[in-house]
């Protein structure tokens, strides 16, 4: 159980930074998609927002796999024991997933940018409304059902928590692969400072694109090594059976227009 990363297959659309998803460029009647460059001069600062408040439990960690698009790392959203609350969110969400986006190499991979910065690589905590819903599959179709925490991942020194995910990642190597992975503490691959983000109303990136996230950007990053990462790219899009194996890289989305959209920050 958990939910997980499902996409229909789109064509690889080779282009100056082979992004992944080509896909709709627009959904139709989609005013809210993700993900969007965050011009940092033009958020507005609220004072109304709260901190975030995670509260994870790395005992209900249940497996790790690879769906042929990332890598995601489940957990058992059952009852409400790894949650978020706080920050623009009334309600309580319940922590289902997490998986990363990354590049070929360090210079993109980063689905978000800050003034058009790009990241090697950024993480996505995908939690859904407990309070209101009673399934992910629910809440993925409702305008707030989800809310998603946006990390991004810079090279630098080793992270020692990361570390324990990297080193399982060669028994998924290919599509579908699956490995029981569990004590896992996602808390511990968030910034130290979780107090200072911006935050708007966006969508999935990858198909079905719906658009039912609160989006909540950390301002601060968090450090991989680069030999975290040239793990992350050894993991494959391709199942065992296919002969033509296909690295897995640049599974993130092409940025999408604001269509007018407010981003606010946490901090001034
Ligand atoms: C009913 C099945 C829907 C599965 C959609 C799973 C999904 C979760 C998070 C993200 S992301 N990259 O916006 O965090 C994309 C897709
Ligand atoms: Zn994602």
């Amino acid at each position: 159980r958990g939910c997980n990363l499902t996409a229909c297959s789109s064509k690889y659309v080779l282009s100056q930074m082979h992004p992944m998803w080509q896909g709709p460029l627009v959904v139709p009647g989609g005013d809210r998609q993700s993900p969007i460059d965050i011009v940092v001069r033009k958020s507005i600062f609220d004072s109304k927002l709260k901190p975030l408040v995670t509260k994870y439990d790395p005992h209900t960690c249940q497996q790790i796999w690879n769906n042929g698009y990332s890598f995601l790392v489940e957990y058992d959203d059952t009852t409400d024991k790894s949650t978020l609350q706080g920050g623009p969110m009334e309600d309580k969400f319940r922590l289902c997933q997490f998986h990363f986006h990354w590049g070929e190499t360090n210079a993109w991979g980063s689905e978000h940018t800050v003034d058009k910065k790009l990241f090697p690589a950024e993480l996505h905590l995908v939690h859904w409304n407990s309070d209101k819903y009673s399934l992910f599959e629910e809440a993925v179709m409702e305008d707030n059902g989800l809310a998603v925490i946006g990390v991004f991942l810079k090279v630098g020194k080793r992270h020692e928590g990361l570390q324990k995910l990297v080193d399982a990642l060669p028994a998924i190597r290919h599509k579908d692969s699956v490995v029981e992975f569990n004590r896992f503490d996602p808390g511990c691959l968030l910034p130290t400072n979780t107090d200072d983000y911006w935050t708007y109303h966006g969508s999935l990136t990858t198909p079905p694109l719906t658009e039912s996230v609160t989006w909540l950007i950390m301002k601060q990053h968090i450090e991989v090594s680069h030999e975290q990462l040239a793990v992350f790219r050894s993991l494959l899009f391709t199942s065992a059976e296919e002969d033509m194996q296909k690295s897995m890289v640049n599974n993130f989305r092409v940025q999408q227009p604001l269509r007018g959209r407010a981003v606010r920050s946490s901090f001034s």
